[in-house]
């Protein structure tokens, strides 16, 4: 019998919520696992193609370090990966392969840990709940962190909001998108991004779309990553007038997310986005898609 754990992608920040807001897109990593006489470890797929097919793996080191937490060893394993969501662009794709990875193990040994403490624990190792927690829960998700626990409030996505993501050809490292950005801030920056943030989760939570435009704006991550982005600047600042409700990087980039109401054409928004592309030479793909409502699902059995 196998077990099958499946986690969607994420898009983190919205704008000013920087390492503390987040929203699920469904797009999907799929982990299947059952007992094998020795560990097999199978990525599948083009997305996964040239990831580690051994102990290395990200998402079975992800399996160990829950085995670690909770001081059991793991039994031999044969798991089989696949995803959908293109690495190291912004649309949480470590974080599914991680959630995937705490989830199996977990279920694996037993349940030692509850879904809180999962949180806490992958908080822990992506450094920030943004990703995981949306992932985890689905929908959308503002968290606060202090290096230990998590604190999440899922928000159930207004109904007719829906996601417009330009995913660029290049992968830009989460690493590298983060060493960009300032140690210290002035307190006109931390104020303006901070009251922003608390639009924006306020906005959502009320269903107020026509506040995300003015309320998703930032200046503690996205000023300073644009150099890094073609085209992230004109993209801001111009795809309000042409639908959207409001635009941000996702995550830590390169890829840009729009967000627009479902019950109004997305031609105007892709004509722009695809004409800023042309004229930044930039080559990538456009998808519509509605939120990821239900999370993470741990279907099947282990063993048998
Ligand atoms: N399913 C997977 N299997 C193996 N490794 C993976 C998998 N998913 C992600 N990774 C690893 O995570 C790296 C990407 O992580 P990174 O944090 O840089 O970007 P991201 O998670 O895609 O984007 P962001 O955190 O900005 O939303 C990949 O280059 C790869 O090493
Ligand atoms: N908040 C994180 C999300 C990407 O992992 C960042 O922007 O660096």
């Amino acid at each position: 019998m196998t077990l099958e754990v499946r986690v969607p992608a994420s898009s983190a920040n919205l704008g000013p919520g920087f390492d503390c807001l987040g929203l699920s897109l469904p797009l999907y990593t799929t982990l299947r696992l059952r007992p094998a006489p020795q560990l097999t470890v199978v990525p599948q797929g083009a997305v996964l193609a040239g990831t580690p097919a051994d102990e290395s793996n990200y998402v079975y080191r992800g399996m160990v370090a829950l085995a670690q937490e909770v001081g059991r060893p793991l039994p031999p394993l044969h798991l089989e990966i696949e995803s959908e969501i293109p690495l190291a662009r912004g649309l949480g794709s470590s974080a599914a392969a991680l959630v995937a990875a705490l989830l199996a193990a977990n279920a694996v040994l037993d349940e030692p840990l509850s879904r809180p403490e999962l949180l806490d624990l992958a908080s822990r190792t992506e450094g920030h709940p943004d990703n995981v927690a949306p992932a985890l829960l689905g929908g959308i998700v503002v968290a606060t962190f202090d290096g230990q626990r998590a604190q999440p409030l899922r928000i159930e996505p207004p109904a007719n909001l829906g996601a417009t993501v330009l995913i660029p050809d290049f992968e830009l490292s989460t690493a590298e998108a983060r060493r960009v950005m300032p140690q210290h801030y002035s307190r006109a920056d931390a104020v303006f991004t901070a009251s922003h943030a608390a639009l924006t989760t306020a906005a959502l939570l009320s269903g107020r779309l026509d506040l995300l435009a003015g309320a998703m704006q930032d200046r503690l991550h996205q000023p300073y990553r644009a150099p890094l982005v073609p085209g992230l600047e004109n993209i801001l600042a111009g795809a309000g007038d042409h639908g959207a409700l409001g635009a941000a990087l996702s995550g830590a980039g390169p890829a840009v997310l729009c967000l627009h109401d479902t019950a109004q054409s997305t031609e105007a928004l892709h004509a722009f986005l695809r004409q800023v592309m042309a004229e930044e030479g930039l080559s990538g793909q456009l998808l519509d898609l509605p939120l990821d409502r239900a999370g993470a699902s741990v279907t099947g059995i282990f063993g048998g």
